[in-house]
């Protein structure tokens, strides 16, 4: 399977946040790195079709995020926000990961839910109101509720912003060993290291794609 991202420029208004970038990525794992506002969740949102671009095209398997076969493209491209208030929808824990899952046959629900639940640590808070949750239990039931849907890749916006030291190893530790594929936008650059290949942005441009080691090297040279 693979993303490819050819000639995007996407602007806000009169405002250019990318330029020109094609990339196809293939890897398990991607890191996505740059500075404020270089155009990096831009770039993340472009991936599922949650942002379609100014000019240029997206594809993932093929299928543009444009048009009808952009359906298909958001199933099978899961995203995780920076804030999980932005996608938790439901008023309890169990009931928000149930959501994903509303086109399943209902004899089949509750069972997925308690294994996403289960695997998340979330098992004993089924019952609870989503929002009474902590910031980090809140960022695990988001990435639950998105990964109970089974996408093909995982696309993830600086999803430990918000966590704990202990959290954060936690979040990183159940990513790095999901069977998905995974695209993370993060300023942790330890986190990045971890994975197979890293793109650096720069004022809306893709300035490098390499290596980890190389590609923090390049970003701090910038700074
Ligand atoms: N919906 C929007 N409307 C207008 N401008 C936007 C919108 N979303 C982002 N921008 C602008 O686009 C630019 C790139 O933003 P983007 O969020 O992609 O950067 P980023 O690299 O993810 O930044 P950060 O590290 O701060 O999250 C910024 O200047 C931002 O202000």
């Amino acid at each position: 399977m693979s993303i490819e991202v050819r000639g995007v420029t996407h602007r806000y208004g009169d405002r250019v946040v990318l330029r020109d970038v094609t990339v196809t990525l293939t890897e398990q794992r991607v890191g996505v790195i740059g500075a404020n506002g270089s155009g990096k969740s831009t770039f993340a949102r472009l991936l599922n079709g949650l942002v379609l671009p100014s000019s240029g095209s997206v594809t993932v398997d093929g299928r543009s995020t444009r048009g009808r076969s952009g359906a298909e493209v958001r199933r099978s491209v899961g995203f995780v926000f920076t804030d999980p208030d932005a996608q938790i929808l439901m008023p309890t824990v169990a009931e928000d990961v149930a959501f994903g899952l509303r086109d399943l046959p209902r004899s089949a629900v509750p069972e997925r839910v308690a294994a996403a639940l289960d695997t998340f640590g979330l098992a004993g808070h089924a019952d609870h109101p989503a929002h009474l949750l902590s910031g980090g239990q809140k960022q695990l039931l988001a990435l639950c509720s998105v990964l109970v849907t089974e996408p093909k890749v995982l696309v993830c916006d600086e999803p430990t912003t918000l966590l704990d030291l202990r959290n954060t190893r936690h979040v990183l530790k159940l990513l790095a060993e999901l069977p998905q594929r995974v695209v993370l936008v993060t300023h942790d650059l330890d986190a990045v290291l971890a994975m197979d290949r890293v793109l650096v942005f720069d004022d809306g441009r893709l300035v490098f794609d390499g290596a980890p080691g190389a590609a923090v090297e390049f970003y701090v040279g910038l700074v």
